[in-house]
């Protein structure tokens, strides 16, 4: 079922025709999509007003044409001669209705749906949206929010009876998704060589597989004979077109994105198609949509996060009472010490005192180039201009902290298995402690994770990760030897006469044993 527009998505599509055509471009683009987003006082731009992306903005970073009035009534536009929908954004509709349909029934397609398409669906536009902080899974919360619905796949769905398809629909729709599959099945392998590879990540390469599996046995619900006799690939006008940006890949990461993207494609084509075969199969290549879009996070949070943490391999936990003379002292001797990141952990301290004394660590921290995180509390991590966050598993949930802080801030989990460990990947950590490795003065523990958590977590996850639980210069060899390249400490620094001397022994051992 198509879902009707709302009047204002109407009108946001007509004054994008509108820009277009204005502009003299041969075809409406994501950019003028997002442009009349903006001009449209609507759900749409509340939520991009949200995310600071104003209208002047978005008018320098795509510049090509001049700003138009808004468009009173759709009657003038449609008088005017205008310009079709490009690819990318006829997609952005398309994603717009689907969402709208798996959100209800009878809901309207509204201007919130039409920017979650225009994110969802790869341009230049998405891109830089996702650079201003507009993310999929946030975007998809405030959604539900505006239209008082859940944007994840309904559980139970009214079937509708399909008319018995007639043989040269049935054949069609077998050549298309004869065709998705191998599409779907090559690009994941693309991927998959990637995180193998060149990331080099045991447990998401073994969550792409997983991946692979399960999609291998929806595909095998259609008799894989009867795909093979579709297949025409003589006769497929597709097998000759490429375009200019297929043929160029400047890096292994532009592939791995372009790949990301060619999976979802076909996927979404076998979700449509596929409902023309069989009444569930469009259900089951949805389920594995979300699902690959997930993994996708999971890939690229991992790179971004390895980015972002580069070379910050020494990591320190800072208490007042353990300082002998006062933690300000000790955290600007740590940060001449070689320590690059600076965790506030405070869990007597007087929110007023503590709100000032982080607003103190934020400055020393900048000046410093190191990261400055807040033990515990994302409210005030906010407060005090923090780069993150750091949780425990007891704690507000990773989803609850992200949801105060945003997606441009770190969110630091700490694990103890590796079950929590892998948890904590899918679901989105920026980087993840990792302990107790071994015994602490510092806070009391039933049990130790041990050496061997070290090892399983350095077998098999690349996302940033910190050894931390009473490491000291005596210990920290043993550390490295079992994989770590990162770890996080307190008293081993903070306790000491010397903080400056004792972060940098730790720093000589840490790169001495890599
Ligand atoms: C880098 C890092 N790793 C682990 C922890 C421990 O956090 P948590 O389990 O929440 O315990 P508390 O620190 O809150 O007592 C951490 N803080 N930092
Ligand atoms: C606060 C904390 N959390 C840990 C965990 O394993 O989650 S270990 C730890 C204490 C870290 O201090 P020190 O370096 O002095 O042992
Ligand atoms: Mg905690």
């Amino acid at each position: 079922m198509q879902q009707p527009l709302t009047p204002a998505a109407q009108r946001v599509l007509d004054r994008a025709t509108e820009i277009a055509t204005t502009g003299q471009s041969s075809a409406v683009a994501p950019r003028h999509l997002l442009r009349s987003l903006l001009l449209e006082e609507s759900r749409a731009s509340e939520i991009l007003g949200g995310f600071d992306v104003e209208i002047s903005t978005v008018e320098t970073v795509f510049p090509d044409e001049k700003s138009v009035p808004p468009v009173e009534t759709t009657v003038e536009s449609a008088l005017t001669e205008t310009v079709p929908f490009d690819e990318p954004s006829a997609w952005a509709i398309q994603e717009a209705r689907h969402l709208a349909g798996i959100q209800g029934r009878h809901s309207e397609v509204g201007t919130e749906h039409l920017l979650w398409g225009l994110l969802v669906v790869d341009s230049d536009v998405s891109a830089w949206l996702r650079e201003q902080g507009v993310q999929r899974e946030e975007l998809t919360q405030l959604v539900d929010e505006k239209t008082g619905f859940s944007a994840a796949p309904l559980e139970t769905d009214v079937r509708i009876e399909f008319s018995q398809p007639n043989v040269s629909q049935r054949h069609n729709a077998m050549r298309i998704i004869d065709a998705a599959a191998n599409r779907a099945r090559e690009g994941v392998r693309v991927v998959e060589d990637y995180v193998r590879f060149i990331s080099d990540d045991a447990h998401l390469s073994a969550l792409l597989k997983s991946w692979r599996h399960d999609f291998a046995a929806a595909i095998s619900a259609i008799a894989p004979h009867d795909l093979a006799a579709a297949r025409d690939t003589l006769s497929d006008v597709g097998t000759t077109i490429s375009t200019t940006a297929e043929a160029q890949r400047d890096s292994a990461a532009e592939v791995l994105q372009a790949n990301l993207k060619r999976v979802q494609e076909a996927v979404r084509t076998l979700e449509e198609y596929g409902k023309i075969l069989a009444a569930d199969l469009g259900g089951q290549f949805e389920q594995l949509r979300y699902r690959f879009y997930t993994l996708e996070k999971s890939i690229l949070s991992t790179l971004h996060n390895q980015a972002r943490l580069a070379g910050r391999n020494l990591y320190l936990l800072v208490s007042e009472a353990l300082c002998h003379h006062g933690s300000g002292p000790a955290i600007r001797e740590a940060l001449a010490g070689g320590v690059s990141i600076v965790q506030l952990r405070e869990k007597e301290m007087p929110d007023r005192q503590l709100v000032e004394f982080g607003r103190r660590v934020r400055q020393w921290t900048r000046e410093a180039g190191a990261l400055y995180i807040m033990n515990d509390r994302p409210d005030l991590a906010v407060l005090t201009d923090a780069d993150g966050v750091h949780v425990g598993q007891e704690e507000l949930s990773l989803k609850d902290a992200r949801r105060i802080v945003g997606t441009e801030k770190l969110v630091g989990v700490s694990t103890h298995t590796i079950e929590q460990a892998r948890q904590a990947v899918v679901e989105g950590a920026d980087y993840i402690g990792v302990g107790p490795v071994f015994s602490s003065t510092t806070k009391q523990f039933t049990d130790l994770a041990g050496l061997e958590f070290v090892r399983q977590v350095a077998a098999e996850i690349t996302l940033p990760w910190y050894a931390i639980g009473g490491i000291t210069a005596d210990n920290i060899a043993q550390v490295a030897e079992a994989g770590a390249t990162r770890v996080a400490v307190s008293s081993a620094v903070c306790s000491k006469e010397n903080s400056q001397t004792a972060a940098s022994q730790l720093m000589t051992a840490l790169s001495n044993n890599r």
